[in-house]
């Protein structure tokens, strides 16, 4: 780059950061909450809206009504919208375009619905955990569980190095036989989600267009302000806590 070109950028992003400054006024005093300084926990992962790749085996790319999932809602003249007895659904799969119903169905929890409003929050004893910014009624869609898809011999490395940087929290789950669901560095507020034996949530392993995906939904109505929690033991051998 020419020289003088840099030199007027150099000066023109001067300009703009000692304006910022101006604006801003003078320096004030701040400091983030206590919470944040005791538990030295900022933070510190990548958000991402989907999962990521790493496993050489990628996404199994089949598609759901090659394995014979498909309703047929739509043929009945009443509705093409599935219900409770839709085929899909009740194999947990997402509809796709083997079935017959229209683009109005509702059974694609994951492409359709939106992610419910939550906030992340210290807890006493369990680090961060998820409280529920809107109630949640029974059944619906919470969130997706993202990470990164990695293979065992990826995990078991991990979590060594986990283990030698004396870390506590795990962030894995187990999809399927050689790929885990590893939030640790990237993922979205579904890693945050804290175990209880009596939770409001639940994990579901869904079939999306081929690629088997994990929801969190509400297995009650869940009240805003709530803790959302699941049973860690139910589906996820890999979590300790
Ligand atoms: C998926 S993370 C949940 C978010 C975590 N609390 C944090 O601060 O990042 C799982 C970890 O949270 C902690 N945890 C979750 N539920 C807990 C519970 N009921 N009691 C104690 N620790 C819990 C454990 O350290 C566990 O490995």
């Amino acid at each position: 780059m020419p020289a003088m070109m840099k030199n007027s950028e150099g000066n023109h992003i001067e300009n703009v950061f000692n304006k910022l400054l101006k604006d801003i006024g003078s320096p004030v005093d701040f400091r983030l909450p206590d919470y944040l300084y005791k538990t030295r926990l900022f933070p510190t992962y990548t958000f991402i809206k989907r999962n990521i790749y790493l496993t050489k085996k990628k996404k199994i790319k089949r598609r759901p009504e090659d394995d014979g999932i498909f309703c047929s809602c739509g043929s009945s003249s009443e509705s093409s919208v599935c219900g409770r007895d839709c085929h899909c659904g009740m194999l947990l799969s997402s509809c796709s375009s083997g079935c017959k119903c229209d683009n109005s169905c509702i059974n694609k929890p994951f492409q359709n619905r939106p992610v419910k409003r939550m906030k992340l929050v210290q807890t006493k004893k369990c680090g961060f955990g998820i409280v529920a910014l809107e109630d949640i009624s029974q059944g619906e869609f919470v969130i997706e569980y993202v990470g990164e898809v990695i293979d065992d011999k990826t995990c078991e490395t991990r979590l060594w190095q986990m283990k030698h940087r004396g870390e506590t929290n795990f962030y894995l789950c187990e999809i399927n036989r050689d790929m885990v669901i590893d939030a640790t560095y990237k993922g979205n507020k579904s890693r945050y989600i804290n175990h209880s034996c009596c939770p409001n949530t639940e994990m579901q392993k869904w079939i999306i267009d081929g690629e088997t995906r994990i929801g969190i939904f509400a297995t009650r109505d869940i009240k805003k302000g709530e803790h959302l929690t699941y049973d860690y033991q139910s589906r996820l051998p890999l979590w300790s806590c």
